[in-house]
């Protein structure tokens, strides 16, 4: 391997992610919820590879992310840990175990450390969640935080419609995210917003802010992979871009697979004992 090849190949840490912010230079972060798939995005080149609680939609079927489980969580990062040579996993803690208990969210926090081999934990919302926030960071923690489009608390505001778009919620949202890097986050995650708030937003912290329909002016972007790759072909907000349509590959596929065998041409001789 060459000297230049090793370079690009460095571990990603939250400290090249803020050098990244300064340097201009734009962060990409997918999900990942197995080995198969970590270890493809990881070797393309992803910088943050999460284990998102989308999971409990794309794994397991669920309408919300409320139903997922910190022991799901772990099995789906495990799983990617063992996928990843260069990426930082940042995994997510579920709907139920951080909310209103800092020494829950901090044993929470942990069991992702030390079962699933993640290197960072994920968490939504602001002032409510300072206290969980914070003590996960006094155990050598790193937290990423989630504002906006909240999706764990989504029977509050009954859609994911875009968030912020009042003043008082944008000025919250502002103070959220300079109260997130105040108590020492690495970075934060923005999640359907206006652009023009994800702006001030980014400009206003030194911590990487990544968006997920918070428009082109923060430093980096994040998608479900699913959702990218055009697995999942119900599922269209305007903040997705699709870069493959794998549905309809995979469709094609087994379709022909199906001919195959049923036409006896599945295996041949060369596929034979
Ligand atoms: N597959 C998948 N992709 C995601 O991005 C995702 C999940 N699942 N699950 C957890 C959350 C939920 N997220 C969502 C969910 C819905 C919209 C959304 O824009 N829905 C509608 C509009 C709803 C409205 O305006 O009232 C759409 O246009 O599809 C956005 C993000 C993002 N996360
Ligand atoms: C959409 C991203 C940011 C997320 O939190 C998830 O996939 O769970
Ligand atoms: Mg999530």
């Amino acid at each position: 391997m060459s000297i230049h090849k090793q370079e690009t190949r460095k571990k990603v840490t939250t400290h090249r992610l803020r050098k990244m912010k300064e340097n201009g230079e734009k962060i990409a972060m997918l999900t990942a919820y197995d080995y198969s798939m970590a270890r493809i995005l990881d070797a393309a080149g992803i910088d943050i590879l999460l284990v998102g609680d989308s999971a409990s939609n794309v794994m397991a079927g669920h309408e919300t992310t409320l139903p997922i489980t910190l022991d799901n969580i772990i099995y789906h990062a495990s799983s990617v840990s063992r996928g990843i040579n260069r990426s930082l996993l940042v995994a997510d803690i579920p709907f139920g175990f951080y909310q209103g208990d800092s020494k829950e969210a901090l044993k929470s926090a942990i069991r992702l450390m030390k079962e699933a081999g993640a290197h960072a934990v994920k968490v939504e919302g602001g002032q409510e969640i300072k206290e969980s926030v914070e003590r996960i960071l006094t155990a050598g923690i790193p937290v990423m935080g989630h504002l906006g489009l909240t999706p764990q608390s989504i029977y509050k505001f009954g859609t994911y419609t875009v968030r912020a778009k009042e003043k008082s919620e944008a000025e919250k949202l502002l103070r959220d995210a300079k109260m997130l890097e105040e108590v020492g986050c690495f970075g934060i995650v923005l999640e359907k917003i206006p652009a023009e708030l994800a702006k001030q937003v980014a400009e206003s912290v030194s911590i990487p802010v990544i968006g997920i329909g918070a428009g082109p002016d923060v430093d980096g972007q994040v998608l479900v992979m699913h959702d990218m790759l055009g697995i999942n072909n119900e599922f269209h907000p305007r903040f997705l871009r699709k870069y493959a349509n794998l549905h309809e590959q995979i469709t094609n596929a087994v379709s022909s697979y199906i001919e195959d065998v049923r036409s006896s041409s599945f295996p041949n001789e060369s596929e034979s004992y």
